[in-house]
């Protein structure tokens, strides 16, 4: 893996004080938000990039609540959000797009993936155990409701998973039925 590594700059941010980190892994940049005082076993997010959610507020999914949800808790637990550049669990945001049109015409969102040739989740994790690794972590309180995750993320103990379940609205329900029942999310 040829990773380039920013320094470490202080982010003042609306849910607290971090430091961040960038890693560059090819064409993606990701972003890593800590804080200065990181837990021995801190609690860390992945989190999968979604424009559409983290930056417009779309009500389709529950990327947004869910980050400002990890952030906040970074900063009072002294934990870690990884913000990894996989738009569209992978595929990119041109192919989500076109995967919430077909949305758009009844499809659902793995239905939506497989008509346009992807499987139902392009992501993969090596990168996780990169990061945790260059700052010296071995343990970690994993946030999240996916068994892919948890399963996925190797060479780390994970103690602990920390569910984030967000409330539900009439744009995302279906969507987060479909997680539930068909992709075994533990919501
Ligand atoms: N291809 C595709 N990607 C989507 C769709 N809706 C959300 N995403 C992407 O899915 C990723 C977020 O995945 P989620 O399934 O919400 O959550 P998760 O990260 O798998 O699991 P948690 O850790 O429990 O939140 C982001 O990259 C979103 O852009 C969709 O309908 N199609
Ligand atoms: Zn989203």
């Amino acid at each position: 893996m040829n990773i380039e590594i920013s320094e470490v700059a202080n982010l003042p941010s609306k849910f607290g004080d971090f430091k961040v980190k960038a890693f560059k892994e090819g064409q993606k940049e990701h972003l890593v938000i800590y804080s200065d005082n990181l837990a021995e076993v801190p609690t860390v997010r992945v989190h999968s990039e979604c424009l559409t959610g983290d930056a417009i507020g779309s009500l389709k999914c529950d990327c947004r609540d869910q980050l400002e949800y990890a952030l906040k808790l970074a900063s009072s637990s002294d934990g870690m959000v990884i913000y990894l550049r996989q738009e569209g669990r992978n595929i990119g945001l041109l192919n989500k797009i076109n995967a919430y049109a077909l949305q758009d015409k009844g499809l659902n969102t793995i239905e939506a993936n497989h008509q346009l040739g992807f499987r139902t989740d392009e992501r993969t994790y090596e990168i996780v155990t990169y990061i945790l690794h260059h700052f010296g972590v071995k343990k970690i309180k994993l946030l999240t409701n996916n068994p892919d995750k948890i399963n996925s993320i190797s060479d780390i103990e994970i103690v602990e998973r920390v569910p984030i379940i967000m409330d539900s609205n009439k744009y995302n329900i279906d969507y987060l039925n479909v997680k539930k029942d068909e992709m075994g999310h533990l919501l």
